[in-house]
């Protein structure tokens, strides 16, 4: 048998980062190497390098980030270093190494402006620091090596760390009712897909040098929603699954005002990653059902 690759996957607590362990545990050629504060820091491009060194992966899947797009607004340094600069560092260090590598990026870096899902092809116009910083740290990666895929997703929600389904239900505990926005639209992606995904993505890349499979791409659940959508659905069925439920009213971004602004539609067609890659991820419904009637369970036991 032939020994498993190694990949080195950047973060530990982060929701993708949670979701690669549980799904690679499952797969035997594979050996996960999960890397954190503060060994590998990604804006001390010092401890990125010496972290890929010391673990001499097969692969690199760079997942960490720095992701409170609100505030971000007000701490850009801090987003840069760790949305541009440490991607920049990684992907470096993966050419020295001659190795692939995996960056997730999102949907924030289009304004929105589109009236159809967008294309990679499509430029790019970020309204705020986070989408700044991810399209900063996208052309870090693209220009550090060619060996790279650069995967845009968007809205992700899962079993771990924070998100928009977990604050929900939780707090859907003490809450009736709650006010949220409708005019944004976009696709609610499950980071247990992301992670089944990005296991494929990883096998194809490591085993096959095609140009088609690398470069940009975007990768989403099927179907779209608004955040009131997305919060109508995540009550439904936790409704039926005997957990928490509540009223959701649509209400316009304009009363619900942030410090970032967020794009009106940043939908994604991902129809090259399903041509180059054969990969589509399923339809958001069905995940948000499995996520919910997991997180429902777990709150029933704990209890
Ligand atoms: N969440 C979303 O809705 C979306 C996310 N994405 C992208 O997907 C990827 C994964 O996101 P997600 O799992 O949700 O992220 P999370 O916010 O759940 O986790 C982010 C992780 O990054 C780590 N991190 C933050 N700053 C640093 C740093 N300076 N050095 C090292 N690690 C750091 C955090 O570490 P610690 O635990 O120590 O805080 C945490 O483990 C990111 O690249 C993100 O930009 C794309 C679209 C949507
Ligand atoms: C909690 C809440 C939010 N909202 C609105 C605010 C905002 O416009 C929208 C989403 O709120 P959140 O702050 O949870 O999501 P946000 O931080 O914008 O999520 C983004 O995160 C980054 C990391 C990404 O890359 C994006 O793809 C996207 O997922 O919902 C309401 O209208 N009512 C509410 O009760």
């Amino acid at each position: 048998m032939t020994a498993p690759k190694r990949y080195l996957v950047t973060g530990l607590q982060g929701q993708v980062v949670q979701s690669l362990i549980e799904r690679a545990a499952g797969h035997v050629d594979v050996e996960l190497i999960a890397a954190g504060r503060p060994e590998l820091d990604l804006s001390r491009p010092e401890s990125v390098q010496s972290a890929v060194f010391s673990a001499k992966p097969d692969l690199i899947i760079s997942a960490a980030a720095y992701t409170a797009v609100d505030q971000a607004e007000s701490d850009e340094s801090a987003a840069f270093a760790a949305n541009a600069q440490g991607p920049d560092a990684l992907a470096k260090a993966a050419a020295r190494l001659g190795i692939p590598i995996v960056h997730l990026s999102t949907d924030y870096v289009f304004d929105g402006s589109k009236a159809t899902p967008y294309t990679e092809l499509d430029p790019v116009a970020p309204l705020g620091v986070y989408g700044r910083s991810k399209l900063e740290g996208e052309y870090a990666v693209a220009s550090a090596t060619d060996n790279h895929v650069i995967l845009r997703t968007a809205w992700v929600y899962g079993p771990f760390g924070k998100n928009f389904l977990k604050t929900m239900l939780k707090a859907a505990e003490s809450r009736a009712q709650f006010n949220v926005v409708d005019d944004q639209n976009g696709n609610p992606t499950s980071s247990i897909d992301i992670a089944d995904a990005l296991l494929a993505i990883s096998r194809n890349i490591i085993s096959l040098p095609d140009s088609a499979l690398r470069g940009v791409f975007h990768m989403t659940a099927k179907g779209e929603a608004t955040w009131a959508d997305f919060a109508r659905e995540i009550f439904k069925t936790s409704l039926a699954n005997g957990g928490p439920s509540a009223h959701v009213t649509s209400i316009p971004s304009s009363a619900y005002p942030t410090p970032a602004r967020r794009p009106a539609n940043s939908r994604l067609d991902c129809g090259k990653l399903e041509r180059a890659h054969s990969i589509s991820l399923p339809d958001w419904h069905l995940s948000t059902a499995s996520t919910v009637a997991r997180l429902v369970d777990v709150t029933r036991l704990t209890r």
